[in-house]
C-alpha cells in the first residue's frame, strides 16, 4: 500500500475511532425516522378514502394514526439529533488532531517546502467541506437511500405500474450525475487548491501590514489581493455552476414523475384499478423516491469531490522522508560536529555553500562572520538538518546527519534565531515552552539572557500578546534567548541572536554565553566587538558561500585578510557614530 492509501485510510479510521457505537445508533434511529416520514402518505390515503366513503370511523383511525406518528417522530428525531451530534463531535476532534499531530511531526524542512497556507487551508476550508460533504453527507445519503427503497417499495404495494414508471423518470438526475460527478470532483479540489494560495497570500499581506501602511501600497496590494480573489470566486462559482446543473436535473426529473403519476393515475381511475385516494398516496410517496434521487445526486458527487479533499489532506500529511533512513539516535556529542566538503544549491541557483570544511570542537566557541548574503544562517539551518539535499558530510560526532532521528538531534542541538516567534501566552509559558521545569534553572536561564528585571516589572505571568506584539522587539529576543538556554543542550547555535538588543545588553548577553563552561557554541555574528571577538576560539570567515579564514582574533587580524578589512570598517563605522 503506498503512503498516501495508507495515510488516507488512516484518515478514515479518525471518524471511526471509539465512534462505532454512535454511528451504529444514529443509522439505526434514521431508519425509524425515515418510515415515520413514509408513514404520511398512508395518512394521507386513509384521510381521502374516508372523505369519499364519508367513513366517520375511518377518519378518527387515520387520526390516531398520525398522532401516534408525530409522538414516534418526536422522539426519535430527538433521539437521532443526540447520537449524530455526538458521533459528528468525536469524528471531526479525532480526526482534526491526528492531522495537526501530524503535521507537527513534518521535520522543519518539510514543513518550509510546503507553503503553510496550504495547512491552514486544509484546516478551514477543507475540514469544512469534509464535515458537511462527507460525515454530514454519510449520514444523509444514508438517510435518503433508506427513504427511497422503502417509498418504493410502499408505491409498489400501491401500484406496481406506476412505481416502474416513475423509476424510469429517476434516471435523468442520474444520468446527469454520472456525466458531472468526475468534473465536480476536480472542481472542489481546484477550489481547494487555489483557497490555499488566497490563504498564503492573505497571511503575507497582513504580516507586512506596517509595510503596506508606512510605504502607502494599498492600492498595488488590493491589485494583488484582488486578482487571487477573482480567480477563487472564478473557481468556486464554476463548482457552484456544475452543482446546480445537477440541482436542475433533480427538479425537471420530480416534475416529470408527477406528470407521470397523474397521467397514469387517472387512466387507471377510468379503468376502476386505483382510485382518488392511491393517486394522491403514490403522489405524496414520489416525494420520498425524487427528493432522495435529486438530493443523492448531488450528496453523492459532493461526497466524492470531499474524498478527494480526505486524500489531498493524506498526501499533505504523509511522511515524505524514509524515516528507516533516519533511525540513528543521539543524546551526547563527544566530540564536535564536522562538516565534510559540504555544498548546498537552492534548485537550479548557484551554490549557496561551496565545498565548506570544518571541524567545531565539543565545549568551544566559534563565531561565524561575514558579509550579507555570504551562506552564515544557510550553514546553521544545515547544521539543524534543514536541508535533505546537500552534498558532503555533515557529521554529529561520527553519526551523519541525515541519518540522524531530528528528535533526538533537537535533544542536543538548540538554536536562537534573529526572528523570534512568541505565542499569546505568558511570559513565562513562552520560555518554558509549556513544559516543566526546575525553579533555579528557570532563574539561571533568565539571569543569562538579561531578563530579570523585565519579569521583575511585569511579572512572569504577563501575557506577550499575538506574536509577542505586547513586548518590545528586544524584550523578545531576551526570551527566546531564555528559552533556548532553559533547555541546557550541550550544542547552542545563535544565528544574529542578538540583534534588537542595545549594544550594552547584547554585550552582556552575548559575553555572558560565552561564559558557560562545557557547551559549544557557533554563534553568526555581525556585532565586530574586539573584546567579544577574542574571546571566541575561531572565527569563521564566510565569503560568496565558502570560508575564506579561519583562527582566533589575533591570527586573523595579523593575516591582514578579509577579516581584518571586514573588523577595520565596521570598527570605522562605529567610530563615526
Ligand atoms: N529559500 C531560498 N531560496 C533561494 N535562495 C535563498 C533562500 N534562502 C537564502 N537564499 C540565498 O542564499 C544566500 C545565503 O543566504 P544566507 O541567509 O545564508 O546569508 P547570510 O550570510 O546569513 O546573510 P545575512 O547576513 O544578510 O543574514 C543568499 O544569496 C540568499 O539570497
Amino acid at each position: 500500500m503506498s503512503g498516501s492509501s495508507q495515510e488516507f485510510n488512516n484518515c478514515l479510521k479518525q471518524f471511526r475511532l471509539h465512534n462505532r457505537m454512535n454511528l451504529f445508533m444514529t443509522l439505526v434511529v434514521q431508519v425509524i425516522v425515515v418510515i415515520t416520514n413514509v408513514s404520511l402518505a398512508f395518512f394521507i390515503m386513509m384521510i381521502v378514502n374516508s372523505m369519499e366513503q364519508k367513513n366517520q370511523s375511518l377518519f378518527f383511525c387515520s387520526m390516531l394514526f398520525m398522532l401516534l406518528v408525530v409522538v414516534i417522530y418526536f422522539l426519535f428525531s430527538t433521539l437521532l439529533k443526540y447520537f449524530k451530534n455526538l458521533y459528528m463531535k468525536r469524528a471531526l476532534s479525532q480526526f482534526k488532531k491526528y492531522v495537526f499531530e501530524k503535521i507537527l511531526k513534518k521535520s522543519i524542512s518539510e514543513f518550509n517546502n510546503e507553503f503553510s497556507g496550504k495547512f491552514i487551508s486544509a484546516f478551514t476550508n477543507d475540514l469544512n467541506s469534509i464535515e458537511m460533504n462527507y460525515l454530514n453527507g454519510n449520514i444523509a445519503i444514508f438517510n435518503y437511500a433508506v427513504m427511497f427503497f422503502i417509498a418504493i417499495l410502499a408505491m409498489a404495494y400501491v401500484n406496481l405500474v406506476i412505481t416502474l414508471c416513475v423509476l424510469f423518470g429517476c434516471l435523468i438526475p442520474v444520468a446527469v450525475s454520472l456525466i458531472l460527478g468526475k468534473k465536480l470532483v476536480a472542481k472542489e479540489r481546484k477550489t481547494s487548491d487555489e483557497n490555499a494560495t488566497f490563504v498564503d497570500q492573505i497571511k503575507d499581506l497582513l504580516n507586512g501590514f506596517l509595510e503596506i501602511k508606512s510605504f502607502k501600497a494599498e492600492n498595488e496590494v488590493l491589485a494583488l489581493f484582488g486578482e487571487q480573489n477573482f480567480t477563487l470566486e472564478e473557481t468556486k462559482r464554476e463548482r457552484r455552476d456544475t452543482n446546480d446543473t445537477m440541482l436542475i436535473a433533480g427538479q425537471i426529473s420530480s416534475l416529470v414523475v408527477i406528470i407521470i403519476i397523474f397521467i397514469l393515475g387517472i387512466i387507471f381511475i377510468f379503468k376502476g384499478t386505483m382510485t382518488i385516494a392511491s393517486v394522491l398516496g403514490c403522489v405524496q410517496l414520489s416525494n420520498y423516491i425524487t427528493d432522495p434521487i435529486k438530493q443523492l445526486v448531488s450528496l453523492i458527487s459532493n461526497k466524492k469531490a470531499s474524498i478527494g479533499l480526505i486524500s489531498k489532506l493524506a498526501d499533505i500529511i504523509k511522511e515524505r522522508v524514509n524515516q528507516a533512513v533516519k533511525e540513528i539516535h543521539i543524546n551526547e556529542i563527544k566530540r564536535g560536529i564536522t562538516l565534510k566538503d559540504v555544498t548546498l544549491k537552492y534548485e537550479e541557483g548557484p551554490y549557496i555553500l561551496n565545498h565548506i570544511n570544518m571541524v567545531f570542537s565539543k565545549g568551544k566557541s566559534y563565531a561565524i562572520v561575514g558579509g550579507s548574503g555570504s551562506g552564515k544562517s544557510t550553514l546553521i539551518k544545515l547544521m539543524l538538518g534543514y536541508f535533505e539535499n546537500y552534498g558532503g558530510k555533515v557529521e554529529y560526532d561520527d553519526k551523519e546527519l541525515s541519518t540522524i532521528n531530528l528528535d533526538s538531534l533537537y535533544d542536543v542541538v538548540s538554536v536562537i534565531q534573529q526572528n523570534v516567534f512568541l505565542f499569546d501566552k505568558s511570559i513565562k509559558n513562552n520560555i518554558t515552552m509549556f513544559k516543566e521545569f526546575d525553579e533555579e534553572k528557570m532563574e539561571h536561564a533568565i539571569s543569562l539572557a538579561g531578563l530579570k528585571n523585565l519579569i521583575a516589572k511585569k511579572g512572569e505571568d504577563y501575557n506577550c500578546g499575538e506574536s509577542g506584539s505586547n513586548l518590545s522587539g528586544g524584550e523578545k529576543q531576551r526570551i527566546s534567548i531564555a528559552r533556548c538556554l532553559l533547555r541546557e543542550t550541550p550544542v547552542l547555535l545563535m544565528d544574529e541572536a542578538t540583534a534588537s538588543l542595545d549594544n550594552a545588553t547584547a554585550y552582556l548577553v552575548e559575553n555572558q554565553i560565552l561564559q558557560i563552561e562545557g557547551i559549544t557554541r557557533i554563534i553568526v555574528t555581525h556585532r565586530l566587538e574586539e573584546s567579544l571577538l577574542r574571546k571566541y576560539d575561531e572565527i569563521l570567515v564566510m565569503r560568496d558561500g565558502r570560508i575564506e579564514e579561519a583562527g582566533n582574533f589575533e591570527k586573523l587580524m595579523k593575516a591582514g585578510g578579509y577579516f581584518s578589512a571586514l573588523f577595520l570598517v565596521a570598527k570605522e563605522g562605529c567610530c563615526e557614530s
